[in-house]
């Protein structure tokens, strides 16, 4: 895969399943992030084609429950993040998707406590060895493209040094969100530590961090020196955020999004979540349809919120 001049879909929990990268593939994302998916879920998996839905599922095993959808539309832009923070156990678990997705990420930025204690996301970020360790063991033992997404650390040096450490390691590309580990969503991005690492590097570096309109694409590019951009919030509030050819209206994203998510079985949980969450970057979840929202229990009772009870019932009845 190129990494090259690309607007990337960042890695979004309980949001980046198919039907959201789908819908941002639509409007222009070359590079569609899955949401992170911990190393220790996917080993217990197995790969099922599914026939119905003509997707790649991968399901814990002795559970219906889908880990990891794709398909073949989104084979050479899907990327899956993995947390992990053991080589080994990394290897098997991209061993199982690698053939079914463009390349596999490791999350090396994440800063919540479940992630921390387990060792995984931000914490490998204080060890450099075991980082080396798994980006090399994915490396040695993979065709597909390996890489990882980073936050800044406490000194634009210290990102560097570790920067040009990943690079030695082969990877196809650096993603880095210009936050370090204690800055919370409002504190501005540091771009101009983003560009450090840009200046020291010869591989893509994807740029992440506060692109919240299509305009902020060509900011941080210019702010950055990086040509790739990776937005994450930008797209929750409108996914069409990747389109030059201007903003699609959030109403119609929204439900372009639902009939994803009746067409691709998305898991009920996390269509809601998503929803929710492009509500509360739009409006308030206060108001009746957040509320609404909360109270729906299914697909159909989403469907018919929306107004999308044909397009629900034709979908099931062609199943
Ligand atoms: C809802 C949500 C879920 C996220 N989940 C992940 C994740 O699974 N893996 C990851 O590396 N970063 C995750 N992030 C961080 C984003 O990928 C991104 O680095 C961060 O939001 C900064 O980009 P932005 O300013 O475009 O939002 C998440 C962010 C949000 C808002």
């Amino acid at each position: 895969m190129e990494y090259d001049n690309k607007l990337v879909l960042a890695p979004m929990v309980r949001v980046g399943t198919l039907p959201f990268r789908l819908l941002a593939a639509q409007y222009g994302a070359d590079i569609t992030y899955g949401e992170e998916i911990i190393d220790h879920r996917l080993v217990k998996c197995e790969r099922r084609i599914n026939e119905l839905l003509g997707s790649t599922d991968f399901v814990e095993k002795g559970t219906e429950s889908v880990v990891f959808r794709t398909c073949s539309q989104e084979k050479n832009r899907v990327v899956c993040q993995l947390g992990t923070s053991d080589a080994v156990r990394a290897l098997t678990a991209a061993q199982l998707v690698c053939k079914d997705v463009a390349a596999v990420d490791i999350n090396m930025g994440c800063p919540k406590s479940f992630s921390i204690s387990g060792g995984m996301g931000a914490a490998l970020l204080k060890k450099p060895e075991l980082i080396q360790d798994i980006l090399t063991t994915l490396r040695r033992n993979l065709d597909t493209p390996v890489t990882c997404k980073i936050r800044l650390l406490q000194s634009s040096n210290d990102t560097v040094e570790l920067a040009r450490r990943i690079e030695k390691t082969g990877v196809s590309a650096l993603a880095v969100h210009g936050r370090k580990v204690p800055d919370r969503p409002r504190d501005p991005a540091k771009w101009s530590e983003i560009a450090d690492v840009v200046a020291a590097l010869s591989i893509p570096v994807i740029a992440n961090g506060d692109v919240l309109e299509y305009a902020d694409i060509q900011r941080i590019k210019a702010a950055t020196g990086a040509s790739s951009v990776m937005i994450a919030r930008g797209a929750l509030l409108n996914a069409s955020i990747f389109s030059p050819e201007g903003k699609v209206s959030y109403e119609d994203v929204k439900r372009e999004y639902l009939r994803k998510c009746i067409l691709w079985d998305n898991d009920i949980k996390s269509t809601k979540h998503t929803i929710k969450e492009m509500i509360i970057r739009n409006s308030c979840l206060e108001l009746p349809e957040g509320k609404a929202v909360n109270r729906s229990e299914s697909m159909a009772d989403l469907a018919q919120l929306y107004g999308e009870e044909e397009y629900y019932k034709f979908i099931n009845q062609t199943r």
